[in-house]
């Protein structure tokens, strides 16, 4: 009897066009195609994109398999190699035995215990920013996409270098926006230059990059020099060493993490938020809902104790409704090493496993009305945690998983009751906003909100 080799069946091709495969029905509409694959295929579907094979991965279990329990098989794709002209050699864009000591250096400073001091940091610049907006407030709707873009810039400023920020944020904000926005630029252009060209953004990178490295460098430096330990993330990172070896953070490892961090939790922090706003100023009955949780369990205290905000559960639950429908990091990549069995499926070596967020967090087979916006979808013990833990993540998984995803759930609760319990919200009428998929998933427009 013939026996078939099953690890051995060709994945599904999906149809494209001859030389340039998939690749314009990605450029053209990315989501679209998206959910096409999605009703088409069952588990793996085979894409030529920008002349690479690349394996989309359509259910949780293989998801888990491809990030947690073979993740070493895979590594970073090469669109990452763009971002280490800015980033350098940190978190996000280092790979294998670098990126686990990294982790293993920078973890501590994420945990729980942490996390409490820089919770009262994010408090308070909330509440400042909170003061600011009602010294604004004015019948005019206010561009919340922009305000989200300043105070999480303030936020993670503040949280990384203290008060060694005073009186320099704003010079520091400009550069570190400037540097970042840069490095999107270039992953997403067809027409890349060679750095070493003085084309006018690579001029005003270079000067982004000396004015943010100045800045580290000589807080780094100062700290060093003074044997200062502060009890905000670069202090953490400082005073972090490797448990077998005793080593430290070099200076220039110090800098990577701290752009890394910057680069990685500012922009996905804010775009959350100004989805979280849009999607509230749809659904009048779940404010009403958050604000009354708010206002009852804050009071009124301008800056309230930190412990206040683990009792906000219906906060959360909206929050992680809203990164189900708008996940910034609405795709993901690796690069398979070698071979890897998926069911019947092979992914060659030197390919790439592509998985979304986005697609997963709307598969109607886990999520019924995946459009809806939902937040009881999260009450403890609901509908959520019946699925396969695979099914939701905003924040990856594995060991690769956001090591900001603590911070970021906390920043995001914090702004979102601040906010709902100082004001009362009026979405702008005629407002259609449809998610751009960029690097992180973003609203296609401003989202403009009357407060009062
Ligand atoms: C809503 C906000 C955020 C979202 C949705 C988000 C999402 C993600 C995702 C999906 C990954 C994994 C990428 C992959 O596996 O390829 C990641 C990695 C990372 N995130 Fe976040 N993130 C957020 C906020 C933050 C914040 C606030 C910080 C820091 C304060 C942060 C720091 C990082 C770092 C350093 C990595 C790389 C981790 C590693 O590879 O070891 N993120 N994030």
């Amino acid at each position: 009897m013939e026996t078939t080799d099953l690890s051995t069946l060709p994945v599904p091709l999906h149809p494209g066009l001859p030389m340039l495969g998939n690749t314009l029905a990605f450029l053209r509409n990315p989501l679209g195609t998206l959910h096409t694959l999605q009703r088409q295929h069952e588990r793996l579907v085979h894409l030529r994109i920008g002349g690479r094979h690349q394996y989309l991965v359509l259910r949780p279990e293989d998801v888990k398999h491809v990030i947690q329990e073979n993740h070493r098989n895979y590594g970073r794709s090469p669109a990452f190699e763009i971002l280490k002209i800015f980033l350098g050699n940190g978190l996000l864009t280092s790979d294998g035995d670098f990126w686990r000591r990294q982790r293993r250096l920078a973890q501590p400073a994420f945990h729980r215990q942490r996390l409490a001091a820089l919770t009262t940091t994010m408090i308070a610049e909330t509440a400042n920013w909170i003061v600011e907006l009602k010294q604004q407030r004015s019948k005019q709707p206010v561009n919340m996409s922009q305000a989200f873009m300043d105070v999480t810039m303030r936020i993670v400023c503040k949280t990384l270098f203290g008060s060694d920020t005073t009186g320099k944020l704003d010079g520091l904000s400009a550069a570190l926006d400037d540097l970042n926005y840069l490095a999107n630029k270039k992953m997403l252009s067809p027409l890349r230059f060679p750095y070493s060209w003085p084309t006018p953004d690579n001029v005003r990178s270079k000067r982004a990059r000396t004015q943010v490295d100045t800045f580290i460098y000589g807080v780094i430096e100062q700290r060093r020099q003074r044997d200062e330990d502060k009890d905000d993330l670069l202090g953490m990172l400082l005073s972090a060493e490797d448990e077998d070896t005793g080593e430290k953070m070099s200076d220039q490892q110090l800098r990577d993490e701290c752009v890394t961090i910057f680069s990685a939790g500012h922009e996905t922090t804010a775009v959350s938020m100004a989805w979280t706003i849009y999607l509230l100023s749809q659904h009048p009955d779940v404010l009403m809902r958050l604000q009354a949780e708010s206002r009852t369990v804050l009071g009124d205290a301008v800056t309230p104790s930190p412990d206040l905000f683990r009792s906000l559960t219906y906060t959360l639950q909206v929050v992680q409704e809203s990164l189900r429908l708008y996940p910034p990091a609405w795709i993901m990549s690796r690069r398979a090493h070698n071979p890897d069995s998926i069911g019947p499926y092979t992914i060659p070596a030197g390919d790439t496993a592509l998985i979304s967020p986005y697609l997963l967090h709307r598969d109607p087979t886990n999520w019924p009305n995946p459009d809806r916006f939902d937040p009881d979808r999260f009450v403890p013990g609901g509908p959520k945690d019946q699925l396969h833990s695979y099914a939701y993540l905003p924040f990856g998984g594995g060991p690769r998983l956001c090591i900001g995803n603590q911070f970021a759930l906390m920043e995001m609760q914090i702004l979102l009751a601040m906010l709902v319990r100082s004001f009362e919200l009026k979405a702008t009428p005629n407002q259609r906003i449809i998610p751009k998929p960029l690097i992180t998933l973003r609203p296609n427009q401003s989202i403009w909100i009357g407060l009062s």
